[in-house]
């Protein structure tokens, strides 16, 4: 046990023997002091002698010295190191550490790398000692005979789309982010993507078992290829739970903002090398065909989605700001001034079933019906000039009783909203609620998805659909248990529905929407929900913008507009009314058309690194 001893010890090279100052560990943390293995090594430049011991969390290095108060202490944490390496003959028998601490920045985590080698007396304790600490980042057993034990390196497949983001993938491979995966020990191969869906193409070709976890550098549209890719194939269900893992080269850098929480590279790749999985949920999305002359031909196509369905406002801006991708993310802050200087709404029908609707059906058999739970369809009454208060207990009463208790209810306002704003859409009208009535619109035959309906522009600014030909998923698999077919009404009990005009709706599953905007706050990646928030229109600008604003900090729950909800539930469906109109599924631009979505929690994997409970490792 370090604490009392002291060590004796022969100097070398010089050869004289010299007693340390007492061993203590360090009082900054405490550590488990229960060492492992000891060991004398020297460092050549400046020449100092040093004792190292290996407990399971820390290596504690003491300087040695004759001299008293020479000795300097340093506690390495075994959680700052991401690997170690013992070099090979004829180089000497160094011990080397491959230390990223953390360092302080206003915004993110961010490490900075310092390496440190310690020669041992021989080759044999040099490589004891690296096998050892391997052993101790994989959490494998440390035995006496851990050199023969070694888990084999991790293998790991990266594509990079040179062009995400500011067009520096490539070269972040090279300065940060291979050096990194080398010093962990991690065997990999890289692929440059040539062109659009050569990933998704890809992922449905490869074998699968040579790979411990597929990694995309690069932004979210990326990772939206490879998931599809992974379930377009014969054994999807199998290859869907390959960990994933990101690394942000990309201008939103959605998901990796949510692990991370402001994503700085060298520490979403510090976490990757860490290798903490966690479960996530995907979300089914059924979208309408893509328009064809045969109308016939035309079906609906299912495309899974890890992280938002957006309509409207941000998907206006997503797809609009592509104009500006040199400026990275910065063009998405461009992107929503010049939105909100000309602010649109959409008219449409968006209905959804709150999570508790689902708890009780989860093994297959249908919800029984509870006594509060209704569905209620708002429709606009565009004959009346005047704002009606919506009788807001209805629906809070629905709600709150079928929502459990960490789920904020609609945000409804209690009293009407005041005279339109001078900043309204094209039209602002309001919401009149009418309890669902035999004739009301859930009740009606099927919609019809009429073509004028279509807005899918093959010369939209971003060019987004041109070469991309979508591949049918067989429609049963998963099973969308809880939807009806898209062409098809939706149950009349347990949803509830909305119609009007909407600034925007945002179904989001993470807990970014972008590295800067935590926009569900709320939000886990295994949470098995869908955080749905939706903007009516005569909301003003103002108040739209200050709602962005909050969202950079996560607290735009507290900004109270009775045009802003934030709900959660576990399907729905948007049924856009108004011609024209921006649809994004992950990002990507969609066919414009009624669509609807259904999570399935916890079908993937995610690479977090050591953020949250982890379930299992690399
Ligand atoms: N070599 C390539 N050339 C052109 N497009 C590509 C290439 N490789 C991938 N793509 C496509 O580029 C799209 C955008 O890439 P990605 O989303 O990764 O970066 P981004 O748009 O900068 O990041 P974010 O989605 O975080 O804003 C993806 O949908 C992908 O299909």
């Amino acid at each position: 046990m370090i604490g009392e001893c002291r060590w004796v010890f022969q100097c070398f090279p010089c050869r004289h023997w010299v007693s340390s100052p007492p061993l203590r560990p360090a009082a900054a943390s405490a550590p488990d002091t229960s060492s492992l293995l000891h060991g004398q090594f020297a460092t050549l430049s400046p020449a100092s002698n040093y004792a190292l011991t290996l407990t399971h969390t820390h290596i504690h290095i003491q300087r040695l010295s004759s001299r008293p108060g020479k000795e300097a202490r340093l506690l390495l944490p075994l959680s700052e190191l991401v690997g170690c390496s013992c070099p090979r003959s004829p180089a000497p028998p160094l011990l080397v550490l491959y230390w990223y601490p953390q360092g302080k920045r206003r915004k993110g985590v961010s490490r900075r790398r310092q390496v440190k080698a310690y020669l041992a007396e021989s080759r044999p304790e040099a490589e004891r000692w690296s096998a050892a600490i391997q052993c101790l980042l994989r959490e494998v057993p440390v035995t006496a005979n851990t050199g023969d034990l070694l888990p084999r390196p991790r293998r790991l497949l990266l594509l990079v789309n040179p062009f995400s983001g500011r067009g520096q993938a490539m070269q972040w491979c090279q300065t940060h982010i291979l050096p990194m995966i080398r010093e962990a020990n991690i065997s990999y191969n890289l692929i440059q993507t040539e062109r659009r869906n050569h990933a998704r193409e890809l992922i449905r070709e490869i074998s699968l078992p040579e790979w411990d976890g597929i990694v995309i550098v690069s932004g979210d549209g990326l990772m939206h290829e490879v998931i599809n890719g992974l379930m377009e194939r014969p054994d999807w269900e199998q290859a869907i739970k390959t960990p994933l893992g990101i690394l942000p080269c990309g201008s939103g850098n959605a998901l990796a903002g949510s692990i991370n929480h402001y994503p700085l590279l060298l520490n979403c790749c510090f976490l990757l090398c860490q290798g903490g999985i966690r479960p996530m949920d995907l979300v089914s999305v059924t979208i309408s065909p893509l328009p064809s002359k045969n109308s016939h031909a035309a079906a609906p196509r299912r495309l899974f989605s890890f992280l938002s369905v957006a309509w409207g406002f941000v998907s206006d801006v997503d797809i609009e700001s592509e104009r500006y991708r040199g400026l990275g993310s910065a063009r998405f802050t461009l992107g929503t001034l010049v939105r909100i200087a000309s602010l649109r709404s959409y008219k449409g029908r968006l209905s959804y079933m709150p999570p508790s609707v689902v708890a009780t059906s989860s093994n297959g058999t249908p919800p029984p019906r509870r006594l509060l739970s209704r569905s209620i369809t708002e429709v606009l009454d565009q004959n009346q000039n005047t704002s009606r208060p919506r009788p807001h207990s209805l629906l809070q009463h629905s709600s709150s009783n079928s929502l459990p208790p960490k789920m904020t209810p609609p945000s409804f306002s209690p009293t009407p909203p005041s005279s339109p704003s001078c900043s309204s859409p094209r039209s602002s009208s309001y919401l009149t609620p009418r309890p669902n009535t035999p004739n009301s619109t859930l009740n009606s035959p099927s919609f019809q998805m009429p073509s004028s309906s279509f807005n899918f522009d093959l010369n939209e600014p971003a060019g987004l659909l041109r070469n991309r030909p979508f591949v049918s998923l067989p429609f049963d698999v998963p099973r969308d248990d809880l939807l009806p077919p898209l062409d098809q009404p939706l149950p009349t009990r347990d949803w509830v529905t909305i119609e009007g005009d909407f600034v925007l709706v945002l179904a989001l599953y993470q807990s970014h929407l972008g590295a800067d905007l935590h926009a569900a706050p709320h939000a886990r990646f295994d949470d098995g929900l869908i955080h749905l928030t939706f903007v009516r229109a005569g909301i003003s600008r103002a108040t739209l913008l200050r709602l962005f604003f909050a969202m950079e900090k996560g607290n735009h729950h507290s900004l109270s507009s009775p045009y802003v909800s934030h709900i959660t539930c576990k399907a729905f469906r948007l049924q856009p009314l108004s011609p024209r109109g921006t649809l994004t599924v992950d990002g990507e631009l969609v066919p414009y058309g009624p669509l609807q979505a259904q999570i399935h929690p916890s079908m993937a994997r995610l690479v977090v690194g050591d953020t949250g409970v982890k379930i299992t490792r690399l």
